[in-house]
């Protein structure tokens, strides 16, 4: 399903898009860059915040944009150290935003190291077996301005908790693209959004700052490789072998991992970043000693970093998390081998974390509230 907003979001417009609607109408040049920076740096919430603009000129841009193109429905923050923003569209799609943050010694959790888990489509197609992203499959994909205005409703949020050092900073430090839907399935857009993201005039974040989670679309992967962006790649692999991967990511008949292993060589080579292979453990599905020594063989020739993240149980999906001795077990294999590896305590729990939930349940109270 497309949707085609009646205006479309400011948010999604870039300097020299903007320059040029601009010039259409008869501006300057530099009204484009002023108004960008009434949005990103100065974090203007009305067309008449914007008060070097003229009233004529702020008429136009209220007909001609939407300056915000969601809205937020509801802020749920969690006992331990994850806030999570539910997200309504103009078509009223749903979708979440997550701010992880990270405690450091010797500061208060609102001064934290922050990362921002953000979503790409509403549902997903790719149907991973375990995922509740997928359960209902794919509504429709996110347009550029939708995913840039989730890292502005964080600002929006994260301001009011603690002052920004400068103005023009971003409040929140890294940005993974880790939420509902698969990013490389909807690329233009999130290739538009991480480009307007990481300008100088909008909010700034470096590349390296930014990592791009992927099912494994070999093609796209190839083609990111060539993007001049920069941004950091991770594979969820899942499965160490074709046999079990398989059986959870339906990705896998399409392009396998003598498909996907080359290609992510391919990304590496161009740009000489370690590239992180997440791999969620399941009870009994791949969490077994065979899976652990196949991976660590994988990583060891790609020099990737290996993410390994207990399973979130998810509601009417069977599969479990394994027990604290399978997963140190698994994890073992890969220390002893040396491989860089990190066994990720998942955040979030109490608050349906697992990418998806949150949404999931809100439609279902909505469809019980109209029925
Ligand atoms: C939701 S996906 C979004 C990005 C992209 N579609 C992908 O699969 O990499 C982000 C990560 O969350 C993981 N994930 C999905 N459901 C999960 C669950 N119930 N527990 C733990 N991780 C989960 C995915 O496997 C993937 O590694
Ligand atoms: S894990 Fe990623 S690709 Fe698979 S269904 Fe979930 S969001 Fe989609």
């Amino acid at each position: 399903m497309k949707f085609t907003p009646a205006k479309p979001p400011l948010t999604g417009e870039t300097l020299d898009t903007l320059t040029t609607r601009l010039r259409e109408k008869g501006e300057p040049a530099f009204r484009a860059k002023q108004i960008l920076e009434w949005v990103y740096k100065k974090r203007a919430r009305t067309w008449d915040d914007m008060t070097n603009l003229s009233k004529p000129l702020r008429t136009w841009l209220d007909e001609t944009f939407e300056l915000m193109p969601a809205s937020l429905v509801l802020g749920k923050q969690s006992t331990d150290v994850t806030d999570k923003l539910l997200l309504e569209m103009g078509d009223r799609s749903l979708i979440e935003t997550v701010i992880i943050r990270v405690p450091q010694e010797g500061v208060g959790l609102d001064e934290s190291r922050k990362t921002i888990c953000i979503s790409t489509q509403v549902g997903c197609a790719m149907a991973c077996a375990f995922c509740a992203s997928g359960l209902a499959g794919l509504k429709r994909d996110l347009n550029a301005g939708e995913i840039v205005a989730q890292l502005l409703h964080v600002c929006y949020r994260e301001d009011a908790r603690t002052p920004r050092a400068r103005m023009e900073l971003a409040s929140f430090d890294n940005i993974v693209v880790m939420g509902m839907g698969e990013p490389l399935a909807n690329y233009d857009n999130i290739i538009r959004a991480l480009t307007i993201v990481n300008a100088e005039w909008g909010l700034g974040v470096g590349a390296r700052r930014i990592t791009l989670s992927t099912s494994g679309l070999v093609p796209k992967i190839l083609k990111l490789a060539e993007e001049p962006l920069g941004i950091r790649l991770a594979i969820s692999l899942h499965g160490a072998t074709n046999e079990v991967r398989e059986k959870i990511m339906p990705v896998n008949k399409a392009y396998p991992l003598e498909k996907l292993l080359p290609a992510i060589k391919a990304f590496n080579e161009k740009h000489g970043r370690m590239v992180t292979l997440e791999f969620i453990l399941i009870e009994e599905v791949n969490d077994m000693i065979e899976q652990a020594e196949k991976l660590r063989d994988i990583a060891r020739d790609l020099h990737a970093h290996v993410n390994l993240i207990p399973y979130n149980t998810v509601e009417g999906l069977p599969w479990k998390r394994p027990s604290n001795t399978r997963l140190e077990r698994f994890a073992d294999v890969l220390r002893d081998a040396r491989i860089s590896v990190t066994l990720r305590r998942e955040k979030g729990h109490d608050i349906d974390a697992a990418c998806g939930q949150l949404r999931l349940k809100t439609e279902k109270d909505r469809e019980l509230a109209s029925a």
